[in-house]
C-alpha cells in the first residue's frame, strides 16, 4: 500500500502546468489497436492507468514504449487474446477494448472493468450498442464474450442516459463496420472529441461529436501518418484551481482549455475566487472571503462528477454552507468521513453532501477509496495544520501526472512512499 504523507498548513506558490487528460488517454490507447500502422501519441499523462493499459497491450503482442510524455504503440503484429482479469480489474478504460477488438477482429472476451468505487457503474448501453451492431454478447466465467459472426453493420443507437463510456465504446466498435451508425443523446465530453480527432486523422469518418448526435459511417483501414498531441486534462485542471484558491498565495495553473472548465470556474467565482483567465492557463489570487454555494453534478457542459470531491475543501473555508447533489454518482461519498476525521464540518443527508464553514481542519491518518476522493483528502492536507497520512494514495496516481514534482514546484511539503513513483 503506498503511502503520501503531507505536512499542511503552508501558504504555497508557483506554477503547475497541467497534463493530458487522463480520460481521453485511457480510451485513445486501446483505439489505437484499430490501426494498421504503428501510433504516436504526445503529451501523454505519467499516470498508473496508462502503465496499466500499456501491460494490457503486451498481453496482445502490441508493443509500446513511453518516454517524455510520448507514447508509440505498435499494433502491426496484434494477436486476438482473452483479457479476462488481470490488469483488467485495475482501471475502468479496460472496457474500451470491448469496443476496439470487437471492431478489429469482430471478437472480444474481456473481464469485468474496475476503476473508481463511487457507486454501481453498469455497462448495459455498452452491450446494447454492440448487440445494435450486429454482435452476440454472452457473459461467461465473470467475463463478457462479444462476437460478430457476421461483421458488424452500423445502426442507431439511442443511449437510455448520457454515457461517456458507450458513447466511447460504440464509437469504437463502429468505426471499422460496414455501413453507418448513428448515436443519440451521445455524451458531448471533450475528450470524446480528442478520440474522434485522433480517430479521424487516421481516415475514419466522425461527424457530430460534441454533439447529442454521432454519425460514424465505417471504413476498412485507419492509417495513422501524424502523431496525436492529448488535449489538456480538465479535471487535472480543477483539482489545482481548487488546491490553488485554497492554500495559494498566487499560483498559476498553465496548459489550460478554459472552456472545458466553463461550469466549473463560474462555479469557484460564485464562490468568490479571484481568478485571471488568460488565453491558455489562469492565475488564482488569494482568496479572503468565499461564500457558500449550490452545486449539482451533470453530464458535460454541466458540473464534472469528478470535480465534486477536489472543490469539496475549499467550501469549508466558506462563510456559509455549502449544498453538492451528485446527479451522476450519488454514491461518490467514500471521502467524507475521511474529511470528517479531519475535523471537517460535513455530512451526506438526504443523498445531498452538506459542507458548514469549518476553522481548522487537522492532519490525521486518512485512506484514499478512490482517485478523486484522494485529490479531496489531498487538498484539505495542506490546509491543516500538523502532518496527514493518506493511506491508498496509489490510487491517487491513477489519475494524477506527476503529481509529487508539480507539488514541490508549488513548495508543498509532500512525500510518497510506493511503487509508482513517477
Ligand atoms: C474513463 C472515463 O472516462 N471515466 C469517466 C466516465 O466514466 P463512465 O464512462 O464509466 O461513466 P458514464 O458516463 O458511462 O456514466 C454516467 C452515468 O450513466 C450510468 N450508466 C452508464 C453506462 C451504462 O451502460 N449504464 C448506466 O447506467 C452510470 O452508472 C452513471 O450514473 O464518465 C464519468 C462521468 O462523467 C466520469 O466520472 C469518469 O471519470
Ligand atoms: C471516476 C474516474 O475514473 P474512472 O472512470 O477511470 O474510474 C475519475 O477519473 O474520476
Amino acid at each position: 500500500m503506498a503511502q503520501m504523507v503531507i505536512n499542511g498548513g503552508k501558504r504555497l506558490s508557483g506554477s503547475v502546468t497541467i497534463g493530458g487528460a487522463k480520460n481521453s488517454t485511457v480510451a485513445i490507447i486501446p483505439a489505437a489497436i484499430l490501426s494498421d500502422t504503428p501510433v504516436v501519441l504526445d503529451s501523454v499523462p505519467q499516470i498508473k492507468d496508462v502503465y496499466n493499459l500499456m501491460d494490457m497491450l503486451a498481453d496482445m503482442n502490441v508493443r509500446s514504449s513511453f518516454h517524455d510524455h510520448v507514447l508509440k504503440i505498435d499494433p502491426t503484429d496484434i494477436k486476438l487474446v482473452p483479457l479476462p482479469h488481470g490488469k483488467v480489474t485495475s482501471l475502468r478504460a479496460s472496457y474500451y477494448f470491448m469496443g476496439s477488438l470487437l471492431g478489429r477482429f469482430g471478437k472480444a472476451v474481456v473481464g469485468f472493468p474496475g476503476g473508481d468505487d463511487i457507486g454501481p457503474r453498469p455497462i448495459d448501453q455498452h452491450i446494447k450498442g454492440f448487440k445494435a451492431l450486429g454482435a452476440q454478447v454472452k457473459e461467461h466465467d465473470n467475463s463478457i464474450v462479444i462476437e460478430a459472426p457476421h461483421g458488424l453493420h452500423g445502426n442507431r443507437v439511442f443511449l437510455d442516459m448520457v454515457s461517456v463510456g458507450a458513447t466511447i465504446n460504440i464509437i469504437l466498435a463502429a468505426v471499422r463496420a460496414q455501413g453507418t451508425t448513428i448515436i443519440e443523446n451521445a455524451a458531448k465530453e471533450p475528450e470524446i472529441i480528442d478520440l474522434a480527432t485522433f480517430l479521424n486523422n487516421m481516415g475514419a469518418k466522425i461527424r457530430g461529436v460534441g454533439t447529442q448526435t454521432i454519425r460514424i459511417v465505417g471504413v476498412p483501414h485507419l492509417v495513422s501518418t501524424n502523431s496525436h498531441m492529448i488535449i489538456p486534462d480538465r479535471i487535472e485542471a480543477g483539482t489545482y484551481l481548487s488546491l490553488a484558491a485554497a492554500v495559494g498565495d498566487g499560483i498559476l495553473v498553465k496548459n489550460i482549455i478554459a472552456e472545458h472548465l466553463d461550469a466549473f470556474l463560474a462555479k469557484i467565482q460564485e464562490m468568490g475566487v479571484n481568478l485571471d483567465v488568460r488565453e491558455d492557463s489562469i492565475f488564482v489570487y488569494p482568496n479572503s472571503q468565499l461564500s457558500g454555494v449550490k452545486v449539482k453534478t451533470s453530464p458535460y457542459p454541466g458540473f464534472a462528477t469528478d470535480l465534486q470531491q477536489p472543490l469539496t475543501p475549499l467550501m469549508l473555508l466558506a462563510d456559509s454552507r455549502s449544498i453538492i447533489v451528485d446527479a451522476i454518482y450519488p454514491k461518490r461519498t467514500r471521502h467524507i468521513p475521511e474529511l470528517i476525521k479531519m475535523g471537517a464540518a460535513i455530512k451526506v443527508l438526504d443523498g445531498q453532501i452538506v459542507v458548514d464553514p469549518t476553522k481548522q481542519l487537522a492532519g490525521t491518518e486518512v485512506t484514499a477509496e478512490e482517485i478523486r476522493g484522494g485529490a479531496s483528502l489531498l487538498i484539505a492536507a495542506l490546509m491543516a495544520q500538523g502532518t496527514t497520512v493518506i493511506n491508498q494514495a496509489e490510487n491517487i496516481m491513477r489519475g494524477y501526472d506527476c503529481i509529487i514534482d508539480k507539488l514541490h514546484a508549488l513548495q508543498a511539503d509532500v512525500s510518497y512512499s510506493g511503487k509508482e513513483s513517477f
